[in-house]
């Protein structure tokens, strides 16, 4: 008998805005920031294995098997929950490393989610997001799949909706160090806290941007170019470079103007993760 498979999204995310308050005793920021999610991003499969063991059948250029997010993950939920199961999981990567996407982050919370369901281990979401944390800043927003102000180093999370245009994500063909970013002596580490809620309107800027689009002209470029059709923000500490456009025709129309040397996708904002939308299909 062949074990049955689950194949799960694992979306990217954007930074709609991003604001830098200060800086912590363990070097980590205190940010700012709202999270919206893209119908967009990798598949992963897991068939469950009953000899405890965990692997990744795909491989990754330059991130060894047991360094990978996926991998992390699934021992740390394994670990903490005691489970004799083990998991064999594929996946179909087409987010960009390093890209600000959050790719590395959502497909560890893919896993988290889809762990819990296979191994049957009824945590909660407040558990998985905790330990989500211990893998990355990012992991949070993804286990909890709703769009967000997040506040701390990204752990505080409040849902909130805004619009879901079609973005037009330009993706320069540069990985960029997030650790590299946040140790740039000349990164604005100061923006006031906002206080008001829903967030107002002009409070779009990610202050890691002037940063990023020196260091990386590419970067640059792909700001530039797409700052000719509409509002053209980095997400994260980049490198992929994003706008939004009322419709996908008109998201499509600028995308067709792309070459070779600047590639792109276009995607619909969502405020309900995809992942989220395909689990709750399933119960
Ligand atoms: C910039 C964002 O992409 C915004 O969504 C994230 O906050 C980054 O999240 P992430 O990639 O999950 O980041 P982590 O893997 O936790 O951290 C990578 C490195 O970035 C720096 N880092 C990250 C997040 C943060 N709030 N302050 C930081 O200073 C730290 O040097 C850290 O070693
Ligand atoms: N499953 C994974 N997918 C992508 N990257 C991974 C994974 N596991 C480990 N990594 C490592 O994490 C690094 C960051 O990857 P990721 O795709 O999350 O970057 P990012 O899009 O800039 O994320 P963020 O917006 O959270 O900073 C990669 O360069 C890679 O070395």
């Amino acid at each position: 008998m062949t074990t049955p498979r689950l194949t799960l999204p694992s979306p990217a995310k954007l930074n709609l805005m991003l604001h830098i308050l200060g800086r912590r005793e363990d070097g980590y920021h205190e940010l700012q920031t709202i999270f919206q999610f893209l119908d967009y991003g990798d598949e992963i499969t897991f068939a469950v294995r009953d000899d405890g063991v965990i692997q990744l059948h795909t491989e990754f250029d330059g991130v060894p098997h047991d360094s990978n997010l996926i991998v992390r993950a699934a021992k740390k939920l394994q670990e903490q929950s005691g489970c004799s199961l083990g998991i064999d999981i594929w996946i179909e990567k087409i987010l960009p490393m390093g890209g600000g996407i959050g790719g590395g982050s959502s497909n560890a919370a893919t896993t988290l989610l889809g762990l819990n369901h296979l191994w049957q281990l009824g945590w909660d979401e407040d558990r998985l997001a905790a330990l989500g944390l211990t893998l990355g800043a990012d992991v949070p927003v993804f286990v909890r799949g709703h769009a967000a102000f997040a506040e701390g180093v990204g752990e505080k999370l409040t849902p909130v909706d805004p619009e879901e245009p079609w973005y037009l994500v330009l993706v320069p063909q540069v990985s960029v160090s997030t650790a590299e970013i946040f140790s740039d002596p000349l990164l604005t580490r100061n923006s006031s806290p906002i206080k008001v809620r829903p967030v107002p309107k002009g409070n779009s800027r990610n202050d890691c941007l002037p940063v990023v689009a020196r260091r990386y002209p590419d970067v640059r470029n792909a700001l530039n170019l797409l700052g000719n059709f509409t509002e053209a923000k980095l997400t994260g500490t980049g490198s992929c470079v994003f706008g939004g456009f009322p419709s996908k025709a008109e998201a499509d129309k600028v995308s067709a103007l792309l070459t070779e040397t600047l590639t792109g996708f276009v995607a619909k904002g969502s405020n309900v993760s995809m992942l989220h939308r395909k689990l709750q299909s399933l119960l």
